[in-house]
């Protein structure tokens, strides 16, 4: 796999005078470490210590920074290199908390039994109250097959359960959603759609995630049609959201109308035939989308959208080119042509690095690092939860994208994730989205 990353920390002593961190950094970009964190865990009058979160290509080159620092000597010393990425999943990365303490026999009456089975006769008797006496309406199911986690592919549920957790995290902490984790041990269409109408129940919405294409289009649909909840695939839509978001900012930068800009979709599976639709849906004319497979392009089709025939002429035709196959390194910096905005949303890894789709002329660059739909799930969600809606609709979406685009810097496509107020901004918008199209 090209481009892949690997994160590790390094431990690195100097003696505290100006000039030695500056060795330190230059030995690192001499075996092309990618400098991320530094913490100073020490500085003390005579040596300084500092925790550097460096990426590489591959364990090879981590043995050439530490080979090249090593080498400056003087004081200079590794004293660890730790995989903070695994240490950071030791245990998993989340839990289900009590959010009361109990303290006293009153507080366990209280709680529990016998005081709880009133409580349970309130609901009987007012079923609709289960919203407000559990903790239902604000629960997310995080429900994956397995089959198309990240771009790693078919790997299993067990093996996406820390892309879950990670969610689940994210939900949490953007807009204090609880994310429940369900793996599923089957990808066949019918079994899951049944499994999760059974277990719906103990949840306000089911967020679907990683199930691969084209059996994941299947699920959403008919999972929507059957649930009185909201569903939806975040790596159809969740994504769409954010590209659109990303395109519009990318439009208003260069001054060009995005109704009338070409934009060429690479990659016609859950995310890409996702963005299609969501850019038809938001009225422009020429969007072009190319998959290696067939069948792909023919649900494109189906949807009413054009088809080209090869990426070098897509990379040719197209003003803007969005790229969701997983295939790291696909498009070449010789494919790029002046002015062009470049999307390549591959994750772990993207399809060009946005520094070299800059360095081959681009006018904007991004990856699924930034690009992604961290931006916007987590306050659709509670967005389409505050609303009591029924379902996610496309003015919903297109509401979030507006959402984002109004918090986004000028000249940057997508405001920063960690910025809590755009999650709240996504989630206001969709919820008057919501609340405007049940009053109609
Ligand atoms: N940045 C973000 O927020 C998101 C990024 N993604 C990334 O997008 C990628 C795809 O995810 P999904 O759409 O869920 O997977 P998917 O498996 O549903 O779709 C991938 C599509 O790409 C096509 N493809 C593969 N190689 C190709 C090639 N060389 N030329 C043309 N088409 C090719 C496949 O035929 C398939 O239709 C993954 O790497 C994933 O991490 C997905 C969702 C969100
Ligand atoms: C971000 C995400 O959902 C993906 O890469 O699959
Ligand atoms: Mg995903």
């Amino acid at each position: 796999m090209q481009n892949q990353h690997f994160i590790r920390n390094f431990i690195v002593e100097t003696p505290s005078k100006p000039g030695n961190f500056a060795k330190v950094a230059t030995a690192i970009g001499m075996a092309e470490g990618d400098i991320g964190d530094i913490t100073t865990l020490k500085s003390g009058a005579l040596t300084t210590v500092r925790d550097i979160t460096i990426t590489c290509k591959s364990e090879a080159q981590f043995q050439s920074v530490i080979a090249n620092i090593e080498a400056i000597g003087n004081g200079v010393k590794i004293h660890a290199v730790t995989d903070d990425v695994l240490k950071a999943h030791e245990g998993g990365k989340i839990a289900m908390k009590s959010r009361l303490d109990v303290r006293s026999l009153g507080d366990l009456q209280r709680i529990y039994t016998p005081g709880v089975a009133s409580v349970c006769m309130e609901i009987v008797n007012n079923p609709e109250k289960a919203n407000y006496f559990t903790s239902i309406g604000s629960s997310v199911a995080i429900v994956t097959d397995g089959t198309a986690i990240l771009g790693l592919g078919n790997i299993g549920s067990v093996a996406g359960m820390p892309v879950m957790e990670g969610k689940a995290v994210l939900l949490d902490q953007f807009v204090g959603l609880s994310g429940i984790p369900i793996l599923l041990n089957t990808s066949d269409p019918d079994e899951i759609v049944e499994t999760v109408k059974h277990i719906h129940q103990g949840f306000g919405a089911i967020l679907l995630e990683d199930i691969g294409s084209p059996h994941c289009f299947e699920i959403e649909e008919r999972l929507k049609a059957e649930l009185p909840i909201p569903v939806m695939h975040d790596d159809q839509h969740g994504t769409a959201v954010v590209a659109l978001a990303a395109i519009l900012s990318a439009c208003k930068s260069t001054g060009v109308d995005v109704k009338d800009a070409v934009i060429g979709q690479i990659g016609l599976g859950a995310a890409g035939l996702a963005i299609c639709r969501m850019l038809m849906a938001y009225g422009v004319d020429e969007v072009y989308g190319l998959d290696r497979q067939e069948e792909a392009k023919q649900r494109l089709v189906n949807y009413g959208g054009k088809t080209i025939p090869t990426l070098e002429e897509m990379m040719e035709t197209c003003d803007i080119i969005v790229a969701t196959t997983g295939v790291a390194g696909l498009i070449k910096p010789e494919m790029i042509k002046k002015g062009q905005i470049i999307l390549a949303l591959s994750n772990p890894n993207p399809e060009i690095l946005p520094n070299e789709a800059i360095a081959a002329g681009a006018a904007f660059a991004a990856d699924g690092r930034s690009v992604n739909n961290v931006i916007g799930f987590p306050g659709i969600f509670k967005g389409a939860l505050d609303a009591g809606a029924k379902e996610i609709t496309y003015s919903m979406l297109i509401a979030a994208a507006q959402a984002i685009v109004g918090h986004t810097k000028p000249g940057e496509l997508i405001p920063n994730p960690l910025d809590p107020t755009v999650h709240h901004l996504v989630a206001r918008a969709v919820e008057e989205a919501a609340n405007k199209e049940m009053n109609l």
